[in-house]
């Protein structure tokens, strides 16, 4: 009745009861949200798995950006995921305001410190599992390779240099994400039965224990928390004021006001380190397996792109490692990342939970508990926010526009917006940077297909296409990596000599 009062935005019509929108927007998303701008304009809404949305274009995105106390991306993704179930000590996923927090503080205000531990790591999990001497490999399901791959520095910043050597640490990083995201994944199908019953069962199966994908993640990290607070508990207090502290988002959480050496929350810890690892992983890993198909679909870009690495390389220190304002130098290389971003093609993305009633500046209303989606094609696939041909793939078209690939701009809108902007995103661009500039100096990559490979498309959202991708090991390069690559192995080979010796009697 209330709905009817407010001035909402107009309701696309629909043949199909009880179904609505829902087929069209699952099976042929990019047309039917095309078509539906096209007949409704920028504002529309769609009745989708038993509930009306509005669809937000390029116009109104900011308002739902910017207006937090209206517009919650946290408070609808954790409807959907019962984080409050499979972290219950944590009060689910933490305070949205704290996470911020700790990202700032802790993680981008230490980029500068961690700069040579995020070369070093993606650099040897390259080698690891793209290939280390002249093989040649053939790479299927690269999204997963990337998972891992960027499993070592993020683990490393995490949970520490010393836990994240170990297998089972990697693959509880790289597996996480996609398992919690079951939740995401299966659309709430319940629904058309009742609203909210899809919310509820999510919620039932956990609390009786019948699935839990988080179960085996947290035993895990619990485990090697344990292990380390307890190790650096123990050091502190024989070594004093000449203890080495070590740098990471572990050793922050002991020096918070909620850690208490007396009563140690093991499981709490691991548990508050999991929030990062989630929003962390998935998002980077598909960045860099989209930004290496789309470099190996487009062998053009190659020979720009690779001139300039290699003229950066010259400023890379006796080690290999590069100093990070070098970062800045990376101006092609920056522009491609830019425009892989700009084109991952998702089509409607970032639900926002509405808090309170709401009027758009155009007018149209929402009403508390509505879903606002954003029309995230509208922003980056329009002329006049792109230039031309936006829906080609141009390398350089943000040269020269003093917009690097980590600036929210409104044409931009990969990382969110306004105050919730991805408070990640300058770990995840640097990282990806120093990891395609060592791609594109040690390897020759395309495609298998020789085509340009497309992207797998779930409804409204994409990920990067499972099709082959060759690496073969570039020649030239090979001293360069090889005088990287023996320091490499050499701080391999002290960090397993200082675990030989300081875990005597260590179970795992
Ligand atoms: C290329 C990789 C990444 C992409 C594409 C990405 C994208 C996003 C997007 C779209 C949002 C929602 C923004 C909004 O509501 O306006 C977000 C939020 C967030 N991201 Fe990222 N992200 C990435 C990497 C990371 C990393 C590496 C971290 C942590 C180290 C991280 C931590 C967060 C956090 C804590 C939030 C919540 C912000 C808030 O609620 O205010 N992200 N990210």
């Amino acid at each position: 009745q209330r709905e009817s009062k407010l001035n909402l935005a107009p309701l696309v019509p629909y043949n199909i009861p009880i179904l609505g929108h829902t087929l069209s927007y699952m099976i042929n998303c990019k047309n039917f949200i095309r078509q539906c701008r096209e007949d409704y304009g920028d504002m529309f809404c769609l009745y989708l798995f038993g509930r009306i949305v509005t669809i937000v274009g390029k116009e109104h995105s900011h308002e739902v950006l910017s207006k937090d106390d209206v517009f919650d991306f946290t408070e609808e993704f954790r409807r959907r995921v019962p984080g409050e179930v499979m972290f219950a000590n944590i009060n689910g996923f933490g305070d949205p305001v704290y996470n911020v927090k700790i990202v700032k503080e802790f993680i981008t205000k230490k980029l500068n410190l961690y700069n040579d531990r995020i070369q070093k790591t993606f650099y040897s999990a390259t080698q690891k599992y793209i290939g280390g001497s002249d093989d040649k490999r053939t790479i299927y399901n690269l999204y997963i390779v990337m998972t891992k791959i960027v499993s070592f520095p993020i683990s490393n910043i995490l949970i520490g240099e010393e836990e994240s050597i170990y297998d089972e640490v990697i693959t509880t990083f790289s597996e996480f994400t996609t398992d919690i995201s079951i939740f995401i994944a299966i659309p709430p199908f319940l629904d058309f039965i009742y609203p909210g019953l899809h919310y509820y069962m999510n919620r039932v199966v956990v609390r009786l224990g019948l699935f839990d994908p988080a179960k085996k993640h947290r035993d895990v990290l619990t485990r090697h928390v344990k292990y380390q607070v307890d190790k650096r508990l123990r050091e502190k207090q024989i070594y004093g004021d000449s203890w080495n502290r070590p740098d990471d988002l572990l050793q922050n959480f002991m020096e918070e006001p909620f850690f208490n050496p007396k009563n140690i929350d093991y499981e709490a810890l691991a548990n508050r380190l999991s929030i990062f690892i989630f929003a962390a992983v998935h998002t980077t890993a598909r960045v860099m397996a989209n930004a290496i198909i789309d470099l190996a679909s487009r062998p053009e870009y190659m020979q720009g792109l690779y001139e300039e690495q290699l003229e950066i390389r010259k400023k890379a220190d006796e080690n290999g490692i590069l100093p990070i304002e070098s970062l800045n130098e990376m101006i092609k290389l920056d522009s491609f990342l830019r425009e892989s971003l700009r084109t991952i093609d998702d089509i409607v993305a970032l639900p926002h939970y509405v808090l309170k009633d709401y009027t758009f500046s155009n007018g149209y209303q929402v009403q508390k508990g509505q879903l606002a989606d954003l029309d995230l094609s509208d922003t980056h696939d329009d002329e006049q926010m792109q230039g031309e041909n936006p829906e080609s793939f141009d390398a350089y078209r943000h040269i020269d526009k003093n917009f690097p690939a980590s600036k929210i701009t409104k044409n931009f809108v990969s990382f969110g917006g306004g105050k919730h902007a991805c408070p990640g995103r300058y770990l995840a661009v640097n990282g990806i940077k120093y990891f395609l500039h060592n791609l594109i100096i040690n390897y020759n990559f395309r495609t298998e297909s020789g085509k340009v490979e497309e992207k797998l498309r779930y409804g409204p959202l994409t990920m990067p296409s499972n099709n082959g991708i060759i690496f073969e090991k570039s020649v030239g390069i090979i001293f360069d990596g090889l005088s990287f690559l023996s320091l490499c192995e050499g701080q391999r080979q002290t960090r397993l000599t200082f675990l030989f010796m300081s875990q005597e009697g260590r179970s795992d």
